[in-house]
């Protein structure tokens, strides 16, 4: 008998009440769509049964497999037997959802269903269908600017991770009163084009936490949720004023793809995987049990949102303003009837989910989004009416126009200052350029004249001898060394020592004095990023007295670091230049570069506080101040009242505070307001003795309050951000200074290898002539080279990426010399600072010895296991199998991939170990052998310090060279 577990609305009622042209709010039921995947081939291996038969393209019956009647039916908005492909799916299950948020409405579409089921299948090819309709879309809308934004998060055993940040470690949820709940710190990228956000997408694959269990070799272990936030800016005016440059619409779109319900007895799942499921199916719980007490229309009742993650952050698209669409997995084998059955279950409540979709749309202000499109800075409001959104827009011209009144100037000076400052940096720079060009001229003219006298020894070149000198300025790689073509020599030894005796004292010299005088800028611009930071705490008194006094405190510290260095501005350095004399004056600066970065170190972390402090508060800016805490609780006073206005005043004097701008219009509407109070008393804000002279609340007449109330609020979320945004900016500069300072010290170090190469040559000129008259030929040099490259590696944790690109692009060719003596050179001395310094990279350690060991393993470990996620995508299984075998891998045992991987690169003395890794690797990561898409410039011969603490590979690097 054929039965209905509930009974659906009818097709017509489940349509959408109105189109995005009628009225702008609509109730409509969820989606709900089934798709039925093929049976796999362990299901036909293990001759399971086809339990399910779709009966038309609405219903879904279960087909008892001893050949009686079927009994129960199901019924849904869609159902897909195994032969739909994805993009049916996507046209009948999601497209129409999908396509809202191109018109003012979010829209989620998530899959549904048990471990293996084909989620991940699904929403692969809905999203990739769901970015060309958004690019068709913008395509054929010329008249409108869009803007894209994404950003990506995974929920992994309750944590909330984000997929384009990683190293943003676990994020906290937080109740925003507008936008509901955020994710704190999620990233949002900018999208440029559709395939940048393919790009970026896969990026979130690639990331997202796969693990392998008896159901599914690569299955989610999280439930991962990607968000494509879209900025559409219709141009033709609908309002009066000019000034308000567009009527906008911004919205959301979710793409979610669930991590797979299980059953521990069929994952066979333990330890980590069992953890794992544990959590996904709690979770999955909670939604299961949101979804049930929505459908049973107990809205107003309490609904467990909060119980997890998932719900919370889904909050908005089960039942709330979205409109929703939930595709339903299932697999038709008899062995997981039960789970089918529970998906079916949850699938048939989720269909009578209502949810409240409007449109949303707010005005734009001329404000530029960064490619360039004008873009919001208000929030959104959703709008109700056409009257409401006029008076919105009246209100934001009024806003405009006052700021076009009274453009700040404190902003458009320090503008100025801070473009003064650069044009200077940069002649400075051009003075050393053309200095440097002028001494190369010299030289090679000299070495011409000598060539001439010396006819037939063309041992070094002059260009050498200026490219072996270590001069570069900050941010530059040694470029010129690609001009190097050097002689033949014995070993990696004596190509060091020759590079070295080319070397000029002279030079050497005045490259020290260059360090000193660029640590000296590098101490003033540290000096500077402070003072401004302290500016910005006392001026706005944001953050706890002890940020306050930890600044002012590296303020004088680092002053003191730069009274250390007295360097004329003009470098002479007479004929006899003393090596030795210079060598100990670098030295005794070396722990003065130490501790600059360490003062950096302890700047970013003041700034940390303060910006948690920011994050942390709930309340105005102004209630933070225990001071203000106190007199608001003795007094009873409404914030901006009379006797606060003078905090006000403050706020909009603030350097480069929007309300500054402002000001006119702020003044004006402020009633009541004080006589000026000079700024230097506000820091303390006024003790009020004398009830008389302190406004209450009652003393304001109700529409004074009410003005105030209103401007007051929108005034301190502006000047909220804005410092937000200062400080923001702060942390960026101090970040870049401590990288500055860091290849400081890096170069510091490698001078100081030059000049004690250079003593140590004297003892060995001897034995380089010797050698420089029975060269080795270049293959052999090149084997021996290679062999001790790849020992390197080993010892120095070098990502295995890295080491089949090198490997597969230098093999032996006579332009590859310099290349490989760069990558020794380079190799050789991390290797001396791991020994030496406690396995520590001391440019970029500061307080952290040991970090620089861990953590490159730590990166190796998780190259491995990115590139083990790779094994099933890039090699079919009669390869795999074949690699197993070859490979010694056991045929049973878990995660087979990762051992595999785990086994590449990992016998630096076999160097057929060495070939079949590099083959092996860049099959994985998908260039060829022939290095056709990687050039050996993007090896560009820097000397960056290979320690540097960004991300472990740089996915931009490995994802466009490779394609991925
Ligand atoms: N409709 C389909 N047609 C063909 N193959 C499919 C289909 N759906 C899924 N598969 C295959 O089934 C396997 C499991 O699919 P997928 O990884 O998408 O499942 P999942 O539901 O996401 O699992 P998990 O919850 O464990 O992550 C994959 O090998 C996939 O290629």
């Amino acid at each position: 008998m054929v039965g209905t577990p509930a009974t659906p609305l009818s097709k017509i009622q489940r349509t959408p009440s109105s189109t995005p042209g009628g009225p702008k709010v609509r109730e409509e039921k969820i989606l709900v769509t089934v798709r039925m995947r093929p049976l796999s081939r362990k299901e036909q291996a293990m001759y399971d049964l086809v339990a399910w038969d779709c009966l038309d393209d609405f219903k879904i019956v279960f087909k008892n497999p001893n050949y009686e009647r079927p009994t129960t039916s199901y019924t849904f908005d869609k159902v897909f037997d195994p032969t739909c492909s994805t993009q049916k799916v996507y046209e009948e299950g999601a497209k129409d959802v999908a396509l809202s948020a191109l018109t003012g409405i979010n829209a989620t579409i998530f899959a549904y269903g048990q471990t293996g089921s084909g989620k991940t299948f699904t929403m692969r090819g809905i999203s990739e269908n769901a970015i060309k309709d958004i690019y068709d879309h913008i395509k054929s809308n010329p008249e409108r600017d869009f803007v894209l934004k994404i950003s990506a998060l995974e929920i992994y055993n309750e944590s909330v991770v984000d997929l384009l940040n990683r190293e943003s470690g676990s994020l906290r949820l937080l109740d925003d009163p507008e936008k509901g709940t955020i994710v704190e710190k999620l990233a949002e990228e900018v999208v440029k084009d559709s395939q940048h956000l393919r790009h970026l997408i896969g990026i979130c694959e690639a990331q997202r936490q796969v693990g392998e269990t008896s159901l599914n070799d690569n299955s989610s272990r999280s439930h991962q949720i990607i968000r494509l936030v879209k900025g559409i800016c219709h141009r033709p005016l609908r309002v009066v004023s000019e000034k308000v440059q567009a009527v906008a619409i911004t919205l959301t779109q979710n793409l979610v793809d669930l991590a797979g319900s299980e059953r521990a007895s069929q994952t066979n799942a333990d330890g980590i995987r069992l953890k794992e499921g544990s959590h996904i199916n709690r979770s999955l719980l909670t939604l299961t049990t949101v979804i049930r007490k929505l459908s049973g229309g107990k809205r107003s009742g309490h609904i467990p949102y909060r119980d997890s993650k998932l719900t919370r952050i889904l909050q908005h698209s089960l039942g709330g303003n979205a409109r929703t669409a939930i595709i339903c997995t299932i697999s038709p084998a008899l062995s997981h009837v039960d789970q089918t059955r529970n998906t079916l279950s949850f699938a048939t409540s989720a269909k009578e989910v209502t949810n409240n979709a409007q449109v949303n749309m707010c005005c734009f202000s001329t404000a530029r989004f960064p490619l360039g499109l004008p873009f919001l800075r208000l929030s959104v409001i959703p709008v109700v009416s056409d009257k409401r959104l006029v008076k919105h827009l009246q209100k934001e011209v009024a806003r405009l126009e006052a700021e076009l009144r009274s453009p700040d100037p404190s902003c458009l000076r320090s503008l100025l200052e801070e473009k003064e400052l650069k044009i200077q940096q940069m002649e400075r720079e051009m003075k050393e350029l053309k200095r440097q060009r002028d001494l190369a001229q010299s030289q090679l003219e000299l070495e011409r004249k000598s060539n001439k006298e010396h006819k037939g020894s063309n041992q070094r070149g002059p260009s050498s001898q200026i490219a072996r000198c270590l001069s570069f300025p900050e941010n530059e790689s040694v470029s010129d060394f690609r001009e190097i073509r050097p002689g033949n020599a014995v070993g990696r030894q004596a190509m060091v020592r020759q590079s070295v005796t080319s070397t000029d004292p002279s030079m050497l010299v005045h490259e020290i004095r260059k360090l000193e005088q660029r640590q000296r800028q590098l101490g003033e611009e540290a000096n500077r990023a402070l003072e401004v930071l302290h500016n910005e705490v006392a001026s706005q008194r944001l953050g706890s007295k002890e940020t306050a006094e930890t600044i002012v405190r590296l303020l004088s510290e680092i002053k003191d670091i730069q009274a250390v260095s007295s360097i004329p501005e003009d470098i002479v350095i007479g004929d006899k230049a003393n090596l030795k004399e210079e060598m100990t004056r670098l030295n005794s600066q070396g722990s003065a570069i130490a501790s600059l970065e360490r003062k950096l170190e302890n700047a970013q972390k003041s700034i940390d506080i303060l910006v948690s402090s920011f994050t942390k508060s709930e309340d105005t800016l102004e209630f933070k101040t225990p001071e203000f805490k106190t007199q608001f609780k003795k007094k009873k006073t409404r914030p901006f009242s009379l006797s606060n206005s003078a905090n006000m005043q403050t706020i909009i004097r603030s350097p480069c505070s929007p309300l500054s701008s402002s000001q006119k219009v702020m003044e004006h509407d402020i009633e009541n307001k004080a006589p000026n109070i000079p700024q230097s008393s506000v820091a303390t804000p006024p003790k009020c003795h004398d009830n008389n002279s302190c406004f209450s609340s009652r003393e304001g007449t109700p529409t004074t309050r009410q003005t105030n109330s209103v401007d007051v609020k929108k005034m301190q979320r502006m000047f909220k951000n804005a410092a937000e945004e200062n400080i923001r900016s702060i942390r960026a500069y101090v970040t870049e200074l401590k990288e500055r300072v860091a290849k400081l010290q890096y170069q510091k170090q490698l001078l100081v290898c030059q000049v004690l190469d250079l003593e140590a040559n004297d003892a060995a000129t001897e034995q380089t002539d010797m050698a420089e008259q029975s060269p080795m030929p270049w293959h052999l040099m090149f084997d021996e080279q290679r062999k001790q490259i790849i020992m390197l590696w080993h010892l120095c944790h070098v990502s295995i990426v890295h080491r089949t690109q090198f490997y597969l692009l230098f093999r032996g060719d006579p332009t590859d010399q310099i290349y490989m003596e760069v990558e020794l050179r380079r190799l050789t001395w991390l290797e001396q600072q791991l020994a030496e310094v406690g396995n520590a990279s001391p440019a970029l350690l500061g307080d952290d010895p040991a970090g620089s060991v861990s953590s490159s393993i730590k990166a190796l470990k998780q190259e491995r296991e990115y590139l083990a996620k790779r094994v099933s995508l890039k090699l079919t299984a009669e390869e795999r199998e074949m690699l197993y075998m070859k490979w010694e891998i056991p045929p049973v045992g878990k995660q087979r991939r990762l051992q595999l991987v785990n086994k590449l690169w990992t016998d630096p003395l076999n160097m057929q170990n060495a070939k079949e890794s590099a083959e092996i690797v860049a099959k994985l990561v998908g260039f060829c052998e022939s290095g056709e898409h990687v050039s050996k410039e993007m090896f560009e011969l820097s000397f960056a310090n290979p320690c540097d603490k960004k991300t472990w590979m740089g996915w931009n690097l490995i994802s466009n060279l490779l394609h991925l």
